[in-house]
């Protein structure tokens, strides 16, 4: 057992205010943190510990691709107020074989593309991605991410209750943002494949 200041050191028991040692939990892994805390019995504030768990995460995360407007593309969303007409079936169906990644529904008004992401990051790239073309054009898709990677993307114009050429641009861009698939998935949609993948 340590004697001297050690035993007193050892036998201290402080609580860290977060706020003035704050640089030195940012560049402390939280490991090290929780190995001084038993070792020398000294108890940091909850926020501390989980501030620098924070940090040492965030460094790892992976890179979120930055908002992208894609004006380059060739057409791009008009804002759809109401008494847009919703588009006939001959135009969708005339298109669908450009966009052989996406499903039309038995009513006609929606289309939708799923797919299996390689892990829960890829399923959130994805769909961050899609988040920030549709913030781009001012038209929104229906989002979902279920099973930790089962990502489903449904575009359908609100305004109008049905499909409009929004939806079809919409698709046409979503088909250029990259996606990383499960690769047992893949295999089973070669189709994917020609998408942009990674
Ligand atoms: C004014 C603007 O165009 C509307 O609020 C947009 C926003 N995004 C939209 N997204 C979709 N999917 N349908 C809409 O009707 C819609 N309306």
């Amino acid at each position: 057992m340590l004697g001297g200041p050690f035993s007193r050191l050892t036998h201290i028991s402080f609580i860290v205010h977060w706020r003035c040692m704050r640089q030195l939990f940012l560049s402390t892994p939280c490991v090290v943190l929780v190995a001084v805390s038993a070792a020398f019995q000294v108890s940091f504030s909850p926020a501390a510990l989980s501030t620098s768990y924070c940090q040492s995460m965030s460094e790892s995360a992976p890179e979120v691709s930055p908002p992208s407007c894609t004006r380059d593309a060739k057409k791009h969303c008009v804002p759809c107020e109401g008494g847009l007409p919703a588009l006939s079936i001959e135009r969708v169906q005339a298109v669908l074989p450009s966009l052989p990644l996406w499903r039309l529904s038995k009513d006609h008004k929606r289309l939708s593309r799923s797919f299996t992401a390689k892990n829960f990051a890829a399923a959130l790239a994805f769909i961050d991605a899609v988040g920030a073309v549709a913030e781009c054009e001012g038209h929104h898709p229906d989002l979902h991410l279920t099973s930790y990677r089962e990502v489903e993307v449904v575009l359908y114009t609100h305004a109008v209750g049905g499909l409009t050429e929004n939806d079809l641009i919409m698709a046409a861009l979503i088909d250029t943002v990259p996606a990383s698939y499960s690769p047992k998935w893949l295999k089973e949609h070669p189709e994917a494949g020609k998408s942009a993948a990674r």
